[in-house]
């Protein structure tokens, strides 16, 4: 049996990363399936179209097809998980495994999102498709709890950005707000979809005190940014990792400065713009993504990654998985990553997972209760 999931990870897991508890914002269900279970799901509904009959060699084509340096031709990998996520039954074991693997993973909180509208080929309704996947996660939760790990997961309902579905999207997040549905998202290509094609949905969610995430600075710059949080009024930007192009080093606009160099500016030497300022004054938070965007071509390396001048500079970051099917990769992997290739400490690790349980968007109580009765009596064991 071939089957790769995070629970054996192929490359070595700090063994003190490891045990720390995390906290996961942004992470899309139908990128974090296990490489046996496509096959399986493609086996048992009838999808004929995959790339590969072998979990190995299909694991490694979604890694190898996201490594393209562009979002658009990484989405298109999505055809396949999405393709066979069409059935209750398919929704709710993928919901199910993710959760498993994340709590395996030590995850203590998630927010896995998805986009309902891509499941409806097989005539699901909307409500049927967030049913099937509330169903996974909390069959999840319980299995996680019979192996003695406590994972608690909200979901994020995505529309995509060239649809024209979002306001539909919002009320059915505003609908399922008491049933472990936290918030809502926009996905998918990012220029020429500017999130303001979407504002009724997001004015109809700040008139219903909803939250929302927006994917903003990932393959679009500082416009995108400037309307997902001063038109939309984001809560949290996807990425934002673009925000390091309202930086200058030295009187030198960053992404100039970063191309003539092979190393991170010290921050002493950095100075920020005004949405920069703004971002950093408001503390929004920023789910950030490491092996994602230097798969889809936002950052060169680990070792260059925007997020460790960022955390240098006190924004508010925090540390994500985006797709653990197309990078290969797990939020241990993650942090070993920026451990090993950019020099973070355990105390940065500390630090950006009590940022992401701030960031949460579950109540405040119940955020307080994870960081003082999970996250910092876990970091404490560690040492
Ligand atoms: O990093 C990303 N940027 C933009 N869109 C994404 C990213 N990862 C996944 N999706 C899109 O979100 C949909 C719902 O989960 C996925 O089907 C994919 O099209
Ligand atoms: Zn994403």
């Amino acid at each position: 049996m071939t089957s790769r999931d995070s629970s054996s990870p192929a490359y070595d897991v700090d063994p003190q990363v490891a045990r720390a508890p995390k906290v996961l914002l942004h992470e899309h269900l139908d990128g974090g399936l296990r490489p046996a279970t496509v096959l399986e799901l493609a086996r048992e509904t009838g999808y004929d179209a995959l790339p590969a009959d072998d979990a190995t060699d299909l694991g490694r084509w979604f890694r190898e097809s996201a490594d393209s340096g562009s979002l658009v031709r990484y989405l298109e990998t999505f055809a396949h998980t999405v393709g066979v996520m069409q059935t209750p039954d398919a929704l709710r074991r993928v919901a199910r495994e993710e959760v498993l693997d994340l709590a395996r993973d030590g995850v203590a909180y998630a927010e896995i999102r998805y986009a309902p509208e891509l499941h409806l080929e097989r005539d699901l309704t909307l409500e049927e498709v967030v049913e099937a996947v509330n169903e996974g996660f909390r069959e999840g939760e319980a299995l996680a709890r019979e192996e003695g790990r406590r994972i608690r997961v909200t979901a994020l309902l995505t529309a995509m950005r060239h649809a024209a579905m979002s306001r539909e999207i919002a009320e059915l997040a505003v609908r399922y707000r008491e049933q472990e549905v936290s918030g809502f998202d926009i996905a998918g290509a990012e220029a020429g979809y500017p999130p303001t094609r979407h504002l009724d949905a997001f004015q109809y969610l700040a008139r219903e005190n909803a939250h929302f995430t927006i994917h903003a600075g990932e393959a679009f710059g500082l416009p995108s940014i400037q309307e997902a949080l001063t038109w939309c009024g984001a809560d949290r930007l996807g990425h934002g990792v673009r925000i390091v192009d309202d930086l200058t080093v030295d009187g030198i606009a960053y992404p100039q400065w970063a191309a003539e160099h092979d190393q991170l500016p010290d921050v002493r030497d950095v100075r920020l713009g005004l949405l920069a300022a703004y971002v950093r004054d408001k503390r929004v938070p920023l789910e950030m993504c490491p092996s994602s965007n230097v798969q889809t071509g936002a950052s060169a390396s680990i070792a260059l990654h925007p997020i460790t001048l960022l955390k240098d500079l006190r924004f508010r970051v925090t540390v994500n998985t985006d797709n653990r099917l197309m990078s290969d990769t797990s939020m241990g992997k993650e942090m070993t990553l920026l451990v090993r290739d950019a020099g973070w400490t355990m105390t940065d690790l500390r630090w950006v997972t009590i940022n992401a349980m701030k960031s949460a968007f579950i109540a405040f109580d119940q955020r307080l209760a994870l960081i003082d009765e999970v996250i910092k009596p876990g970091y404490a064991e560690l040492t």
